[in-house]
């Protein structure tokens, strides 16, 4: 449980387009969970609905993703608003919250794909760390967990970022919550109340900071959170947004 409040099932209010600023998750949110990090299918439209969402909010819109930079923009190609990446150490559209990769990142990454070759999983490379996914073998789980845990030890610009049948590690000190502080802080977002959409281990953070701040955060799908709200998928997510068809 990450808040003494009991957690909502709720559903949110319409979305306020003339007083609230959005946050919205990536993977689990906007698009489903897929196999691989390769295999997420993007629904067909999502960039122009994306702009047109950010043209009603006035700017006040980004994307905020663990993922790294590039491969976000390449997801969402068409939508050429604001983007954060690797758990809020990248960004597009504003100062990147990092200057520069922690020292160490080329030993880290190797590290987490030689682990991976040897245990049979999938190593997904990142901009600013690695992933090493065991959705294929939900047995190796302990194993990765302790894996990252030895190397983070070992590896002080680095932290531990738990994610969905993965474990990652990212810059130290990079978090979502962070980066819609910095976000909050430009002319587009002035004023507005922040709402956060997300999914996973990463967006509590994220989720519980919307609710300091006069906004609320929305919870998509099932599990324990520090959100107000809940959404169950990434259609309602779309439906909610007003983002069909
Ligand atoms: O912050 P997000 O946009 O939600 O990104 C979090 C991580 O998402 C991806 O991994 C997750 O989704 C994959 C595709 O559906 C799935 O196969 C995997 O099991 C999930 O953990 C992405 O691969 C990571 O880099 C992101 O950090």
């Amino acid at each position: 449980m990450t808040s003494d409040r009991p957690f909502s099932a709720s559903a949110p209010p319409a979305p306020d387009f003339a007083r609230a600023s959005l946050f919205l998750d990536f993977d689990g949110t906007l698009v489903g969970i897929a196999p691989r990090p390769d295999a997420v299918v993007v629904p067909p439209g999502l960039a122009t609905h994306l702009r047109r969402l950010s043209d009603a909010l006035e700017g006040a819109l980004a994307i905020v993703s663990g993922r790294s930079l590039p491969e976000l923009a390449r997801f969402l190609d068409g939508f050429d608003g604001l983007l954060v990446g690797s758990h809020g150490a990248e960004a597009r559209g504003m100062a990147p919250p990092l200057a520069h990769a922690p020292e160490g990142i080329g030993a880290v990454q190797a590290a987490l794909s030689a682990f991976a070759a040897r245990e049979g999983l999938l190593y997904e490379p990142k901009t600013l760390g690695g992933a090493v996914h065991f959705r294929d073998r939900p047995a190796a789980g302990a194993a990765v967990a302790a894996f990252v845990d030895t190397l983070a030890a070992a590896s002080p610009g680095f932290a531990v970022q738990p994610a969905k049948m993965a474990f990652e590690l990212k810059p130290a000190g990079a978090s979502k919550d962070r980066a819609l502080t910095a976000l909050s802080a430009l002319p587009a977002f002035a004023g507005r109340a922040p709402v956060f959409l997300g999914d996973d281990a990463t967006d509590e953070p994220a989720l519980a900071w919307a609710g300091t701040q006069g906004g609320f955060g929305i919870k998509v799908g099932p599990g324990d959170s520090a959100a107000r709200y809940r959404l169950p998928d990434p259609q309602a997510v779309a439906r909610w947004l007003g983002m069909e068809g």
